[in-house]
């Protein structure tokens, strides 16, 4: 028998926004790392984080019924998750991301249904102005910020590739656009026979070479600077690229695959990997809404299937390909010189 229509999903996702402006709002105030310190009652909770008398109640009762806060003896405390993952004194955190969804994508994602009517980006750029990345990287705390965010949102497929690509097969990589350099420290952490390049814009350096350094890898991962526009990639046996295709339109996306190709040895390997929609176009809403997120932040950026990705890759004369699921929404696509 057929299930009745019902209502809730369509209303739950229709107001979904409740929940996540709360989450953000939670990590703008900085809730989970004043918890981190002890559980709190909510008078001196309240006190630390500035909160109205009206809303403190129901804001951090909210959290405990979302399931990031507990609350025993009428005193708040984080959940092992949120303790771990968004306590900005922990290397765990993961809440750049977040930081920056709240500050830019929030108010950005208003203009979605302009963005769908005119394909035209609705963030700072919105009207003409510089690229996204010259936007962000005009403010140094927007810089770091983003960059944060980064590897916030690439960490757990980090790891991933870091455990499932075959190294032993390889001696050198270079992870291209590499912001923070998450990328490259893990993989270099996981194996200690590889030495690695972060190649990024000039300006990533310093929060780059941080990094590595607090990872203990800064002795085999180094920074290269430049731009994949002015110039060929740094020569290695594996060239890596996170979160970089889908940020450009398919000419671009194709130059870069084609300039990777060009950094190879025969029998050398690019690593495309993230959030790569699923060949039917079906089941992957994230990379969907991550593509939808592209025509927000960019002029001509968007996501694709992992057959799309092959297609290029072959194109540009790789010889083998195959896609690979790493964690949640993101896979890689291995291109074989
Ligand atoms: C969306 S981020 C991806 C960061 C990282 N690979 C990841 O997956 O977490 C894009 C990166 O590309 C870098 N980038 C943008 N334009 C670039 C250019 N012309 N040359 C080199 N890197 C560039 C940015 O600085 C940024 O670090």
């Amino acid at each position: 028998m057929q299930a009745q229509p019902s209502p809730d999903a369509i209303l739950q996702t229709g107001l979904a926004f409740w929940a996540s402006k709360t989450l953000l709002s939670a990590i703008e105030l900085g809730v989970f790392t004043e918890l981190a310190r002890g559980p709190q009652a909510l008078e001196s909770l309240r006190g630390t984080l500035g909160l109205h008398s009206r809303a403190a109640r129901d804001f951090l009762d909210a959290l405990v019924a979302l399931g990031f806060l507990t609350r025993n003896d009428g005193r708040y405390a984080n959940r092992p998750d949120t303790d771990l993952f968004l306590d900005r004194g922990k290397p765990s955190y993961v809440g750049g991301i977040l930081e920056m969804a709240n500050a830019r994508l929030y108010p950005f994602w208003a203009g979605l249904t302009e963005g769908l009517r005119t394909g035209l980006p609705q963030n700072e750029v919105a009207h003409g102005g510089p690229n996204l990345f010259d936007t962000l990287y005009a403010v140094p705390a927007r810089l770091k910020q983003f960059l944060a965010a980064m590897t916030g949102i690439s960490r757990g497929a980090n790891l991933a590739i870091a455990r499932q690509f075959p190294w032993k097969d390889y001696r050198s990589f270079v992870d291209v656009g590499t912001a923070q350099g998450d990328l490259a420290a893990q993989i270099a952490l996981a194996h200690p026979h590889l030495h690695g390049m972060g190649f990024d814009l000039p300006p990533v350096r310093p929060i780059f070479e941080e990094h590595v350094h607090a990872l203990g890898v800064a002795d085999r991962v180094t920074f290269a600077p430049g731009s994949f526009f002015d110039q060929a990639l740094p020569q290695a046996d594996v060239v890596l690229m996170g979160h970089i295709l889908h940020d450009w339109d398919l000419p671009t996306k194709r130059m870069l695959i084609g300039k990777a190709y060009d950094a190879l040895p025969d029998g050398g390997a690019l690593v495309v990997y993230e959030s790569i929609i699923d060949d039917e176009r079906k089941e992957n809403a994230f990379g969907l809404l991550m593509s939808l997120n592209m025509l927000i932040e960019t002029p001509g950026g968007f996501d694709y299937t992992g057959a799309d990705c092959a297609g290029w890759m072959k194109d540009a004369g790789f010889r083998q390909t195959r896609a690979e699921h790493l964690v949640g929404p993101d896979s890689m696509v291995v291109g074989i010189r």
